[in-house]
Parts: C-alpha cells; sequence; structure tokens
C-alpha cells in the first residue's frame, strides 16, 4: 500500500487534488433559471438582444424635444400631445413645440430626445411649462448596459443572483451549468454517539456530522448522511463500496491515520486507487484523496478542526474543480494582532477573528486555542489564517493570508 505519494506539501496536493477534478469535470445540465443559482457556466453566455433593449425614460415626467427649448434661463411652454406609459409603445411621434406625458422605462416617442422630471414641471391643461433642462437629460439608451452578440457571462463563471439576474434580463429561461455533484458524508467511530443519546464512559458525540453536511449545504450542495461507521474493517469496505458506485464524491471523517482501527485507507488502496496519503498541513496532516467505482473519495482526519480545514482547503477544490469552476474563491490579506511563533515544518490554519479597522485595514487575531478538537475556537472565529511552512516567527502587524469562512 505504497505506491501512491505521500508526505506532500499543502501546494503540490492541491495541484493533484485539481488535476484529479479536472478529469472527472461533470457534465453539463441545462436546469431551468430559478435553479441556476450557484451553479458554475458550462459555456460563454452570449446577448441575444441588447439591454436597454430600447431608448426610454429614467423618470417620471414628461419627454420632448431638446431643440424646442428657448435657452438656459427660462421656462418653455410646450403643448401636451399625449401620453406614453411603461408597456406597450404607442406610435407617438413628437414634432415641433410637442411633448408627452412618460413614465420610468416607457419607450422614448419618436422625436424626444430628453426629459424632464414631473416635479420641476408646470402643468396647465394641455400646456407644459418645462425647466430648462440638458439635452438627453433622463433618458437611458438602448444598448448603453449591454450590446447585441456581446459575451456577458464566462464558461468557469458561478452564477450569483446578479448573474441570473442578467440572463433572465436578456430573455433566457435556461443556462448551460455543470451538474452538481452528489455527495455523501460518513463519519467513524465506536465513540461516537447521536447527539440526543445518552453518553457512556469513553464516548463523544458525533460532532462532524452536522460540521461537514453544514458546510456542504452551505456550499450549495444536498449531501446525504450515510450511518456512522463502526471501526469494523468488513463493514468500512461494504458501506465504501456500496457509496463509491452511487455518488460522485464521497466524504469520510476520521479512521483515516495511523491507528489499529484505521480501516479507511487500506479499503481504497485495496478497491480502489489513492491518489494521495498525508499532506504537510497542521491541522489535517493525515487527509487522503482517492477514486474508487465512478466516485472521489476525501478521507478527512476525526479532529473537527482538522474537517474544517481539509473542507475549505482539499474539499473546495474538489467540488469546485468537478464543476470546472474558474474563479479563485476569495482569500484576503490581513494584519496579525500580536504575535505568532511556529517551530513545526507544516503549513498551518490558525482559527481567528477578523476586524476592520477605522482606517480600512483588516486585523486578524488568532485565537491561543490551537488543538485540532478544540471546536470551540472554530466556533468563536470567522476566519482561518495562514502561517505558512517552515519556523516561523510573525510580529504584531505582519501581513498574513485569511480564508473567512463565516462573514
Ligand atoms: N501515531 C499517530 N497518531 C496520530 C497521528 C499520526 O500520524 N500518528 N495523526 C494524528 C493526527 S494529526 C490526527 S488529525 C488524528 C487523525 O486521526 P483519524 O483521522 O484516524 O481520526 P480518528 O482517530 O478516528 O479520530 C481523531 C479524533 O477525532 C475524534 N472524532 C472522530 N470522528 C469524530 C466525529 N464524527 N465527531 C467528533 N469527534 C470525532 C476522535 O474521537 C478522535 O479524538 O490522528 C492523530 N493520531
Ligand atoms: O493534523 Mo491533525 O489534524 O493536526 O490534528
Amino acid at each position: 500500500m505504497t505506491d501512491f505519494p505521500t508526505g506532500l506539501l499543502f501546494d503540490d496536493a492541491m495541484r493533484l487534488t485539481a488535476e484529479v477534478a479536472a478529469a472527472h469535470r461533470l457534465e453539463t445540465d441545462y436546469p431551468a433559471l430559478p435553479r441556476c443559482h450557484g451553479r458554475v457556466l458550462a459555456g460563454d453566455v452570449v446577448a441575444p438582444l441588447a439591454l436597454p433593449p430600447f431608448d426610454n425614460s429614467a423618470m417620471d415626467g414628461f419627454a420632448f424635444r431638446h431643440a424646442d427649448l428657448a435657452d438656459n434661463e427660462t421656462e418653455t411652454e410646450l403643448r401636451l400631445i399625449g401620453e406614453q406609459f411603461a408597456g406597450l409603445a404607442l406610435d407617438l411621434t413628437l414634432g415641433a413645440g410637442e411633448c408627452a406625458r412618460i413614465t420610468t422605462g416607457a419607450p422614448l416617442p419618436a422625436g424626444a430626445d430628453t426629459v424632464a422630471i414631473k416635479e420641476n414641471v408646470r402643468v396647465d391643461g394641455a400646456r407644459v411649462l418645462v425647466p430648462p433642462t440638458r439635452r438627453g437629460q433622463h433618458v437611458r439608451y438602448a444598448g448603453e448596459d449591454v450590446g447585441e452578440g456581446e459575451t456577458v457571462l464566462r464558461e468557469g463563471q458561478t452564477l450569483t443572483p446578479a448573474r441570473v439576474s442578467l440572463a433572465a434580463s436578456l430573455g433566457l429561461s435556461s443556462l448551460p451549468v455543470r451538474r452538481r455533484p452528489t455527495v455523501a458524508v460518513f463519519t467513524s467511530g465506536d465513540e461516537l454517539v447521536e447527539p440526543g443519546m445518552p453518553l457512556q464512559p469513553g464516548q463523544i458525540y458525533d460532532s462532524n456530522r452536522d460540521l461537514l453536511m453544514g458546510l456542504l449545504r452551505a456550499d450549495g450542495l444536498e449531501p446525504t448522511a450515510w450511518p456512522r461507521l463502526p471501526d469494523d474493517p468488513r463493514q468500512v469496505e461494504i458501506a465504501l463500496r456500496d457509496a463509491a458506485c452511487a455518488f460522485d464524491l464521497v466524504f469520510t471523517c476520521g479512521a483515516v491515520s495511523a491507528g489499529e482501527k484505521d480501516h479507511i485507507p487500506a479499503v481504497l488502496a485495496q478497491f480502489g486507487k489513492i491518489h494521495f496519503w498525508k499532506v504537510k498541513m497542521r491541522p489535517g496532516m493525515p487527509l487522503l484523496l482517492a477514486s474508487m467505482d465512478q466516485a472521489r473519495f476525501l478521507g478527512l482526519p476525526g479532529n473537527p478542526v482538522s474537517v474544517l480545514a481539509t473542507y475549505l482547503s482539499f474539499g473546495r477544490a474538489l467540488i469546485d474543480g468537478l464543476q470546472g469552476r474558474a474563479e479563485p474563491r476569495p482569500k484576503l490579506r490581513a494584519r496579525l494582532v500580536g504575535g505568532i511563533e511556529k517551530s513545526h515544518p507544516r503549513r498551518e490554519f490558525v482559527r481567528a477573528r477578523l476586524r476592520s479597522d477605522e482606517d480600512g485595514v483588516l486585523w486578524v487575531d488568532p485565537n491561543p486555542a490551537t488543538g485540532s478538537h478544540r471546536l470551540r475556537a472554530a466556533a468563536d472565529s470567522d476566519a482561518l489564517m495562514v502561517v505558512t511552512e517552515g519556523a516561523q516567527t510573525l510580529g504584531e502587524g505582519a501581513v498574513v493570508e485569511v480564508w473567512p469562512y463565516a462573514l
């Protein structure tokens, strides 16, 4: 069980993860627009029409020909010949000295080129007194936002509400997106008990299941939680082989390190292929990436903070890669509060709180509880702070990378 890379540098393991994901990119789907939120585009989107589609008014008021205005000092009297509301374009054409009542979003009548807002206009029957107005005032021009035939969205972009709304404004009722991976979640260990059940001596409650299910749901996936795995090699084998032919992605927590009851690596090596095992990171060192049948397997270490750190790094990289996401996740840089000393060679992810000061400087305050079992420090924090490989002494104000996870 040694024909795979082990003890990888963080960046090398991330590269391998991206390669494995790219080799198993998911197929294209054409869901209805309301189902496109959060999905990754599988192709470019070209505008079938211009936006706005026609010249229109930005305000409620009166449309007229700027050439008819007397001068820049005095009001001009115009003759009201009709009204154009937002909706169907009427066949209104303005002649010299004429104006039309208009509402926001209504097409500009032929001949009109300027709008005065109704609050500044005096109306007396068909006599309308408009104030001096700049030519083109309150007119929104056809195509000023998007030209017909322009590429407005690109393959690999994630569909934010604004992007879905842009597609809707172009009249598109579905978009090409990558299928979302189907995901199974396993926790494992004889010591684990379902919250709500009584604890026997030596037992603890299963907290990783809620952590991982929550992280996956927050990323828009609909994970399936499988019954907890006991520390029994035959049962681990049956459950993982079953999941391997039913899901795109399988997350396991625990049983992936060096203990006598850590059966997951052996099963994946025997019935699948391990891409790597063990990464020079803390927490999260025993992380394992494998393939078996149709599924990718990410074996996360059992310690809860290791689950958080490995999900936010490798879990997301895998999910993003399978869907062909081209935009990187936001990573911020912040100044360190206090100082930090690290003597071990691994890359470290420290739980920390972010705060922006009045000068617009972002500060990151590390939590002193560094043990990977100390879930409370993760709950009290809102970001992981990255301390790069090798021994490091970072003083107050040092600039570090931070990954927000709870903003
Ligand atoms: N001799 C060695 N011992 C350990 C090593 C090593 O390299 N050599 N690695 C250590 C590191 S680092 C980590 S991280 C852990 C990871 O071990 P496993 O992934 O095999 O996880 P377990 O042993 O099953 O559990 C570790 C820890 O986490 C608790 N746990 C597990 N699942 C859950 C859950 N669903 N909810 C809450 N807590 C959970 C479990 O009770 C253990 O305390 O191994 C070190 N040891
Ligand atoms: O790598 Mo383990 O996750 O340090 O605790």
